[in-house]
């Protein structure tokens, strides 16, 4: 996508990096198609108008937990807005109304206890930080208000998360469908259990399959 703002001499800019893949600064000269660029960090590139992009300079230093409030929706400003939240471990960004999920590679307990799935439970969408919980809310809700079938679609590379991210859904939907507990397990419990051998064995029998989770 290339920049359609004009980049003139002291806007704020992104600009591509071998090693960072993309860095901030301010340009300091823009002669024909290329511009000269100073990084934050003191580096001079320069490059093509059309590779470098403009910086949303009205954003919250931080984040935003929707990417629609972003004032460009180009790569280095979502990735920007992702690192950022990451770094403070919020691992869940919307976009409108998909989730974004990145892998922390670590264990974050305090986000799937019951205490948050109770908090979800009826909560407008957006009124509560992006969550998995807010996804299945949202769909259960509008299966039973309106009686329409949902789907989920959980796409990502390998390793990105998706079983995590659905196991979490189901827990959810579980919660909200399942009874209390009988004979010592839960049917939270009890569906995890089956759903968690069922995408084990998908992924086991299916060699061809994309990377995608339901
Ligand atoms: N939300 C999360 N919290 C903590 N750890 C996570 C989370 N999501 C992913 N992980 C970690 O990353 C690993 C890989 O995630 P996961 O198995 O969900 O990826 P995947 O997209 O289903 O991968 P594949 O397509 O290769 O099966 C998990 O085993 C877990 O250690």
């Amino acid at each position: 996508m290339a920049a359609s703002v004009s980049l003139g001499v002291g806007s704020l800019v992104w600009v591509e990096d071998p090693v960072e893949a993309w860095i901030d600064g301010k340009v300091v000269e823009a002669t024909g198609a290329d511009i000269k660029v100073v990084s934050t960090s003191g580096k001079t590139v320069v490059a093509k108008a059309s590779n470098v992009y403009p910086k949303d300079v009205e954003a919250p230093p931080c984040v935003v937990d929707d990417m629609t409030k972003l004032a460009y929706l180009h790569e280095p400003g979502v990735l920007s807005n992702l690192r950022s939240r990451y770094d403070i471990n919020e691992i869940y960004t919307y976009t409108g109304s998909i989730l974004i999920a990145v892998n922390p590679f670590t264990r974050l307990p305090h986000l799937y206890d019951s205490h948050m799935m109770a908090q979800y439970k009826g909560a407008a969408f957006g009124e509560l930080s992006p969550h998995p919980f807010a996804i299945a809310d949202a769909a259960y809700r509008v299966m039973m208000n309106e009686g329409i079938s949902q789907s989920i679609l959980v796409s990502g590379e390998s390793g990105a998360g998706k079983t995590e991210s659905t196991k979490q859904l189901i827990r959810y939907l579980a919660y909200m469908g399942g009874r209390a507990a009988s004979e010592g397990r839960s049917v939270e419990q009890k569906v995890l259990e089956v759903i968690t051998l069922h995408i084990w064995s998908f992924k086991r029998t299916d060699k061809n399959r994309d990377d995608f989770d339901f």
